[in-house]
């Protein structure tokens, strides 16, 4: 399989950022690399060519505003002008890129998936399109490149299922979690994913050294959830899935990325940017014909983020989810009783040092349900609402949504706490982690 394709042209050249409309031209194949300013968002419009975002084609003549901070690229295979308006913290025209080679991995899934659809729906083999992980260090571009090969397949009329198992960020619902959605439109650069019912499941914690039993259980159940909801679904079962890993490979790291390509069952493994790790997967997945092991250039235009940066980009994350990406929802604050809800914590000691012999330690017990009391510790944490309707189903079911303790009143036994909406919720139990948020 050819999945591989040169990268192109020579070195990029940096420019200056400045206001007011200016207009850059874009060679073929070329992109065009921008970081927006801090303080204000930054309008573009695609004046003549065809161009796209991360792999969302640009409409023409048509101004679309982007937020204060936001990185992307504007790439043209045939070339075009761009039109900018605003500050950007840096902008400039790159013409070496790996887009081409990401572009013919999304020509081979294309075939895969014709294929899939085209064979009996009966043998579940052979109907099953690609399932793709990307995997690769942190900042190597993976959450980006699983982008763009969704929005490519869902250009081409397919809804891939987008898998993001990436706990530290979180493009499909907040970070802490692990979840799907099927991608049903090119997505949206500046909105991203439309979520109908995107299936969650809450971890807590945007490291998976605090839990990674845990973190191992959650994938599980949510490739046996979509495995079947794939069996009585055709088409979802060949256009397939895009699963984004986390930058964690080293040690448990590397583990849990083995577990995850096991556990959905990865028939084409994408690695960004690091030979090590394509070297050692190539050889632990030698046995397995049916698996190819893909190794791609990072780009170059991928920012690097520090631990602050990636902190504020959880923040905003929590932020969007109550108050939406341009402050446009409006999320509600209530007030119940501490007898509404059941709270519980994932993970735990096995026995009190009392209850044990003389000298012996409490064991961990990764899994153990541990009833949580509501006191001010729970100030400013984001809880996740369980869909279970019995504690022995928390573990194994998915979430409905999150909210966000802003009081806790013990002499009332009260809680506020801010929901994204007025719903019911559909059931008493919330799951407790180490998620906060700090309102600003
Ligand atoms: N070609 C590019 N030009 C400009 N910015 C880019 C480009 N590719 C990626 N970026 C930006 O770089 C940042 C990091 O990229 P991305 O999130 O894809 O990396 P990652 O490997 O998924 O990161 P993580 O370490 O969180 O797993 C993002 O803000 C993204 O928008």
């Amino acid at each position: 399989m050819a999945y591989g394709g040169p990268a192109i042209g020579a070195p990029a050249v940096a420019s200056a950022s400045a206001s007011g409309v200016r207009q850059v031209k874009l060679d073929k194949q070329c992109e065009l690399r921008i970081v927006v300013g801090r303080e204000s968002s930054l309008r573009l419009r695609l004046h003549t060519g065809t161009a796209e975002i991360f792999g969302t084609e640009i409409p023409p003549e048509k101004w679309l505003t982007f937020p204060p901070r936001i990185k992307f690229a504007v790439f043209s295979i045939y070339g075009a002008t761009i039109e900018m308006d605003g500050f950007t913290e840096t902008d400039y025209i790159a013409d070496e890129t790996p887009m081409i080679s990401y572009i013919n991995v999304h020509a081979i899934l294309e075939e895969q998936r014709n294929r899939a659809q085209a064979s009996s729906s009966a043998d579940s083999n052979s109907s099953q399109g690609p399932r793709v992980i990307v995997a690769g260090p942190t900042d190597s571009g993976k959450s980006t490149l699983s982008k763009m090969l969704l929005s490519w397949a869902a250009k081409q009329g397919w809804k891939p299922t987008f898998v993001d198992l990436d706990i530290g960020q979180g493009s499909i619902t907040i970070p802490g979690c692990i979840a799907a959605t099927p991608v049903k439109v090119p997505i949206d650069p500046v909105e991203g994913i439309p979520l109908e019912m995107p299936l969650v499941y809450f971890y807590g914690h945007t490291t998976p050294s605090v839990n990674a039993n845990l973190y191992k259980v959650l994938v599980k159940e949510l490739a046996q959830t979509l495995d079947r909801q794939f069996a009585g679904n055709s088409e979802s079962r060949a256009a397939g899935m895009v699963i984004n890993t986390m930058g964690w490979i080293e040690g448990v790291g590397y583990k849990l990325l083995l577990h995850a390509i096991d556990s959905f069952k990865a028939n084409v493994v994408l690695v960004l940017g690091q030979e090590k790790l394509c070297s050692m997967l190539r050889n632990v997945l030698k046995n397995r014909p049916s698996v190819d092991v893909v190794k791609l250039e990072k780009s170059g235009g991928v920012v690097l983020r520090n631990a602050k940066v990636r902190q504020k980009a959880r923040s905003y994350r929590i932020k969007e989810y109550f108050y939406g990406l341009a402050n446009d929802l409006k999320p509600h604050s209530n007030v119940s009783k501490f007898s509404d809800f059941v709270l519980y914590r994932i993970g735990g000691l096995q026995a009190s040092r009392s209850a044990l012999p003389i000298g012996a330690k409490p064991a961990a017990d990764h899994m153990r349900l541990v009833p949580v009391n509501i006191n001010r510790d729970l100030l400013h944490l984001v809880l996740a609402v369980s869909f279970a309707t019995e504690p022995d189903q928390i573990i194994s079911s998915n979430v409905a949504g999150f909210i966000y303790i802003t009081d806790i009143n013990v002499q009332r036994k009260t809680i506020t706490y801010l929901a994204p909406s007025a719903g019911v919720f559909p059931g008493k139990y919330l799951i407790v982690g180490t998620l906060t948020w700090l309102e600003n």
